[in-house]
């Protein structure tokens, strides 16, 4: 459970007088999540996310999380609206935090992934790019290319508590990406994080999409490659062509992707393991003592990026 913030009654009541949204009948940590502390709020009207944000979030990147969130659902996308104060602000301060308030989306994520839930994928994580076309924000990738050495540096001396030879991996995966990644595929407005635990579905059909808080401007097949690697491994570490045939047809047939973004999807998805790596490197070797968080593997994204360190292009993933 990611619950980094206790909240007592005396700070919820005051929090939740700034609003319209009814009585308090419940609030309870929720136990997912990795970044941010997260409560479903319960009133006598409706249900509610509560969001503090944490350690990786920057408090000037809210403004366009948060403005993101309403250009989506204001553009039909099933994603969490951001609620508005008796004062017309979404954010404000608790436990010394930044805060905010959310709608509850309706359905459930899947821990195993069917082919239809990549055939639902593609077309929502298509939608996503082209409602977010044009929002008029921009946020740089700061966990792209130009972050991961940073990142390298920070984990490099306790790199061996993971796995004897990361940081010489790493180390040769950096300075490869370095002199290979594209300069020039289409941009926009991408989700970054758009894992299993952040796409729900009510039955047989995708019902939202949560967690924005990675979202950033980069390639948008950057995102397509994340993808890939969140939702078509088995958990014996096989790669499933059919998946990600299916979640690519799906997104081609709302945005088609071009040569360019095809031919770079390898690169990508080996781009997008190392991010995922060493982030959660990171987090495996820096979780707050005491924290309520169950810490991910890093060693799921070591076998990933070793897998499409072997793949040639497009073709050997089975996509044309
Ligand atoms: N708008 C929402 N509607 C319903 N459940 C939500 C919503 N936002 C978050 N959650 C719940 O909280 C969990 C953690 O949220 P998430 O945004 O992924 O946290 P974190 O940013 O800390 O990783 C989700 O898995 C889900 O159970
Ligand atoms: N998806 C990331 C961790 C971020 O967690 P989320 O709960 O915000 O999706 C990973 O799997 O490493």
């Amino acid at each position: 459970m990611a619950v980094y913030t206790e909240v007592s009654d005396d700070e919820l009541d005051a929090f939740v007088a700034e609003y319209d949204i009814g009585q308090v009948v419940s609030c309870k940590g929720i136990a997912e999540g990795v970044e941010n502390t997260n409560y479903l709020l319960q009133t006598d009207r409706d249900s509610y996310i509560l969001t503090l944000y944490e350690r990786r979030v920057n408090p000037d990147d809210l403004p366009f999380f948060i403005g993101l969130m309403e250009h989506l659902a204001a553009r039909g996308l099933a994603c969490p609206t951001p609620i508005k104060g008796r004062d017309g602000r979404i954010l404000r301060s608790l436990c010394g935090r930044p805060a905010a308030l959310v709608s509850f989306l309706k359905g459930v994520w899947h821990r195993r992934i069917a082919l239809n839930h990549c055939a639902e994928l593609g077309p929502a994580m298509a939608e996503m790019h082209l409602k977010g076309a044009d929002f008029p924000l921009t946020r740089p990738n700061n966990l792209s290319l130009d972050g991961w050495r940073g990142l390298f540096e920070a984990i490099r001396p306790r790199a061996p508590e993971i796995k004897a030879d990361l940081a010489e991996v790493v180390e040769a995966e950096l300075a490869y990406l370095e002199a290979h990644w594209p300069q020039s595929l289409p941009v926009g407005l991408i989700h970054a994080d758009l894992f299993p635990d952040n796409v729900f579905f009510l039955g047989e059909r995708l019902s939202g999409l949560i967690d924005f808080y990675f979202a950033c401007t980069d390639f948008l097949a950057y995102d397509i490659a994340i993808c890939l690697n969140a939702w078509c491994f088995e958990a014996d570490g096989a790669f499933n062509a059919t998946k990600a045939r299916l979640m690519l047809g799906g997104y081609r047939r709302v945005r088609p992707l071009s040569a360019d973004e095809m031919d770079a999807l390898p690169l990508l998805a080996r781009g997008a393991a190392l991010r995922f790596l060493l982030t959660r490197s990171y987090d495996w070797l820096n979780t707050p003592a005491g924290a309520y968080v169950k810490r991910k593997d890093p060693m799921e994204y070591f076998r990933k990026l070793v897998f499409h360190q072997g793949v040639g292009g497009p073709g050997e993933y089975g996509l044309e």
